[in-house]
Order: structure tokens, then C-alpha cells, then sequence
């Protein structure tokens, strides 16, 4: 563990640092409690220090972590202006001895002048940046950025921040495909016909058409998290869970990583919510929702197939799906098994394939597998076996946290990784922009558009 570290919030008065960065380090804090931070907030519009205390307070106490507070050095709330090289400047001053991180909570076109903006000799040695997604808005500007960056600072530096990384369910896949034998020797194409890696939400916008408006589900979830999951599902296993080996596994994987057949068309589906209810929640149909721009064609689901071409994976389709406004909605990695070649004459009964099922919330992994017995002790019957792997989503964020405060960027998307990620969706997006790919509509709190298999 660092000494105290300067964590120091660009866009520490915004959404995402209310919203998911301050209640996670509250966490991490009521977790490690040896851990100490040095906190500075900064922004572009002034927030006197009481009101800064206070946002850090409220934010802590939502989450029970009151007692964290102690464990915080509160530094200032400077307004900068982040595109000027004095932005970085006057944080630099304020930050104490120890290792620096400067955390863009910032939209991404912001925080990508301002590491444009930066001069590198104001930067202390070791100093970590960290960024949200998106890392660019396509394969180029992706390497321009990172061309930025590392002019900047070296990559293992560089935390792009993926949550989905910190979820305790996509690390579990990890072990349990590496450390069982009944699942290590079966983990390719020879025994597993599909893979699919689902996030549905019933969530809608949220006040965020600022941001989603002009990104879709496509880029919001697949283009980022869910290409991550599938590297951590697909990979190679590493020698060790280094920085290095991990992530190295990880950017093969996803440069090997294709749409399916490379036909974007046929491999694709997109679709937005209509006016509908989910749960209780009467929601607007997504084009009603303040601040969308309804000639853009913003999909709120998205869904694409892909192939990994190497010896292990390739011919097994991997579908990735991710949703809003969804009813029933299912958040899960399942890994479909071949059905066995023969069942001894005398069972009776179908046999399907064994599935593994993680689901990313709650969190879980069950296996469905057959069984025979009951009132007639050969017939096949469907068994389920289950275990809870659960620490929850926000545990996610903290965990991601924890390796940032670390210099420990093992969690952290590699800048080759995220180019890699717009390469693949590159195709998708073009047969979209062409029309190949109607976009369809389905009501709020529907499992999608008809026909399509929920
Ligand atoms: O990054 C994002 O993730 C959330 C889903 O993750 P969760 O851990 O909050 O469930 C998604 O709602 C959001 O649109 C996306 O930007």
C-alpha cells in the first residue's frame, strides 16, 4: 500500500464524482483502515471549502462511511481551468509529499484537452493519471490519446478506468476457469458451443443524455465493458495475474477478437425504448426524454457477435447484449456447454448441455447440469447448483480505486486494449450509420423487440 497518497478530482463537484468516485473511497477507507488520503477537489465553477467538506461528508455518510472521514486529509477546492497548463500547476502546489493521482471526472473531450494541455515537467515523478470511459470516440483519436498520455507519463502510470474490471463476479471467472480441473481442460471450442455476456439494466437515461445521447449502448456498454469481460472469459490463461501477464492475455485476445463472419449486418441488432413501465416506473419513451436529439437514432440496446480467431476459440459465437429500460433484466456471463455425444440407452429424457451461469448481480455462479431420479429413478432432470460469489457493484468501483491509489494498474484498461476495443465495434458502427441494421423499438419494462430471443 502507498503512503498517503494526493488523490486530487478533476470534476470533483460533478455526477460521476458524487455518484460513484467519493462513496467508493469512502468504501475502500471503512475497508483499509491503515489507508490514508489526501484529498483535493477541483473543478471549474468555485465551491467554497465548508460546501466541499460537506459534499465529501454527505457522500461518505451514503454509504455508512462516516468513520472513514478520519482517514482524510481534506485538502482545498481550487477552480482551475483544466485546458490551461496552470490548471495542473495549481494542483501540483496544493498536493502534499507522496505519490500524485490526477483523476479526470470529467467528460471525455474535456479531459482529453486537458492532458493535451499539460506540461510534463510540472508532473512530480510517479505521478498516475486516471480517466473514465470513453478513451476516445474511435480507434484514432483512442491512439492519439494515448499518444498524449504517454508523452505525459509511462503506461503502467495510466489507469483507464474500467469498473467491470473491479466486479468481484468477472475477476471470480478467473479462478473458476483456471483453478478447476472439471473446467480448465474444457475451456474451448471443443467442448463449449456459445458464450454470451449480458447486461441488461432497468435503469432508462437518467438525466445523462448529455452524455449517452451521443453514445448509445453500443459504446456506453460493449464498446467498454463488456469487451473487457469477454477478454477475462476468453483470454489465454496468464502465467501470474501481473500487470504484465494479465494484461497482456487480455489485448491478444481482444486483437484476435472479430464480428462474427465479418458481416456487421447479420451480426448485429440494435433498438430503442418506447414510452412503457418497469416495475412501478412509468418511463417516457427514450426520444421523450429530456435532452435527446431524436434524429440522432441513438440505440438504447445494442447486441453483436463476435468471433476470437485463434485455436481455441475460433467457430464458438460470443454474443454481447446490454440494455435499458428492460424488464426482468438479466446481468450475466453464460457459458454453454455441448450436450454429451451419448446417453446410455435406458435414461430418459433430454440432455442438454451443461451451462455456467455468473451473474453480475446479485452475484453468482451457478451451474445447470443433469440428473437423473425421482419417481422414476432414470429420468433426466434439470439440477442446479449455486453459490453466492457476492460483494456487489460498488465494491467494484473501490476495488478499481484501491489498484489506482496502488500504482497497481493490473485493473486498469491498457491504452493498446482500448484501441483495440473501437476496432472491433468499427465495423458495427459503419453498417449502422449505413442503415444495414434497422434500429427496432420496444416498450420500457419489455425484455426487448419481439423475436428477439430473451
Ligand atoms: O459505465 C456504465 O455502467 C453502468 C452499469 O454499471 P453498474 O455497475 O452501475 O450497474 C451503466 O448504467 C452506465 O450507463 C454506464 O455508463
Amino acid at each position: 500500500m502507498n503512503a498517503e497518497t494526493t488523490l486530487a478530482i478533476l470534476g470533483a463537484s460533478g455526477d460521476l464524482a458524487g455518484r460513484l468516485l467519493l462513496p467508493a473511497l469512502g468504501e475502500l477507507l471503512m475497508e483499509e483502515r491503515d489507508r490514508t488520503v489526501h484529498l483535493i477537489g477541483a473543478g471549474s465553477t468555485a465551491m467554497d471549502d465548508g460546501a466541499w467538506r460537506q459534499r465529501v461528508t454527505d457522500t461518505f455518510s451514503s454509504v455508512g462511511a462516516e468513520d472513514a472521514l478520519d482517514r482524510v486529509t481534506l485538502g482545498p477546492f481550487l477552480v482551475i481551468d483544466a485546458s490551461k497548463a496552470e490548471g495542473i500547476r495549481t494542483i501540483v502546489d496544493a498536493a502534499s509529499e507522496g505519490p500524485l493521482v490526477l483523476y479526470f471526472a470529467l467528460p471525455p473531450a474535456v479531459t482529453a484537452s486537458a492532458c493535451a494541455a499539460i506540461d510534463p515537467s510540472d508532473l512530480p515523478a510517479g505521478t498516475m493519471l486516471a480517466l473514465e470511459k470513453p478513451f476516445g470516440t474511435d480507434e484514432r483519436s483512442a491512439r492519439e490519446l494515448n499518444d498524449t498520455l504517454r508523452r505525459l507519463v509511462p503506461e503502467s502510470q495510466i489507469f483507464r478506468v474500467d469498473h467491470f474490471l473491479g466486479r468481484s463476479t468477472v475477476l471470480n471467472v478467473i479462478g473458476s476457469r483456471t483453478a478447476n480441473r472439471i473446467f480448465e481442460p474444457i475451456w474451448s471450442h471443443r467442448d463449449i458451443e456459445s458464450i454470451s455476456i449480458r447486461y441488461d439494466e432497468s435503469l432508462g437515461l437518467e438525466g445523462r443524455a448529455g452524455y449517452y445521447d451521443g453514445a448509445g449502448a453500443l459504446v456506453d456498454m460493449i464498446q467498454s465493458h463488456l469487451l473487457q469481460v469477454l477478454a477475462i472469459v476468453a483470454m489465454e490463461p496468464p502465467a501470474t495475474l501481473d500487470e504484465i501477464d494479465l494484461r497482456d492475455a487480455t489485448a491478444a485476445v481482444l486483437r484476435a477478437t472479430h464480428i462474427w463472419k465479418d458481416d456487421p449486418a447479420a451480426s448485429s441488432r440494435r433498438a430503442r425504448y418506447t414510452a412503457g413501465t418497469v416495475g412501478e416506473r412509468r418511463m417516457p419513451s427514450y426520444v421523450d426524454e429530456p435532452g435527446v436529439d431524436a434524429s440522432r437514432g441513438t440505440e438504447t440496446l445494442a447486441e453483436i457477435v463476435c468471433e476470437v480467431r485463434t485455436a481455441r476459440w475460433a467457430g464458438v459465437p460470443i454474443t454481447l447484449r446490454s440494455g435499458k429500460a428492460l424488464g426482468d433484466p438479466a446481468r450475466e456471463i453464460v457459458v454453454r456447454i455441448k450436450p454429451v455425444r451419448h446417453v446410455p440407452t435406458g435414461l430418459t429424457g433430454d440432455a442438454p448441455g451443461t451451462v455456467l451461469r455468473f451473474s453480475l448481480g446479485p452475484d453468482r455462479l451457478a451451474v445447470e447440469l443433469n440428473v437423473n431420479g425421482g419417481a422414476d429413478p432414470f429420468a433426466l432432470h434439470r439440477a442446479v447448483l449455486e453459490a453466492d460469489l457476492g460483494l456487489g457493484a460498488q465494491r467494484a468501483y473501490a476495488e478499481v480505486l484501491a489498484g489506482i491509489l496502488d500504482t497497481d494498474p493490473t485493473l486498469a484498461v491498457r491504452g493498446d486494449a482500448a484501441e483495440q476495443c473501437w476496432r472491433i465495434i468499427a465495423p458495427v458502427q459503419e453498417a449502422w450509420r449505413r442503415g444495414d441494421v434497422p434500429l427496432e423499438e420496444y416498450p420500457a419494462g419489455s425484455t426487448g423487440p419481439d423475436g428477439w430471443p430473451a
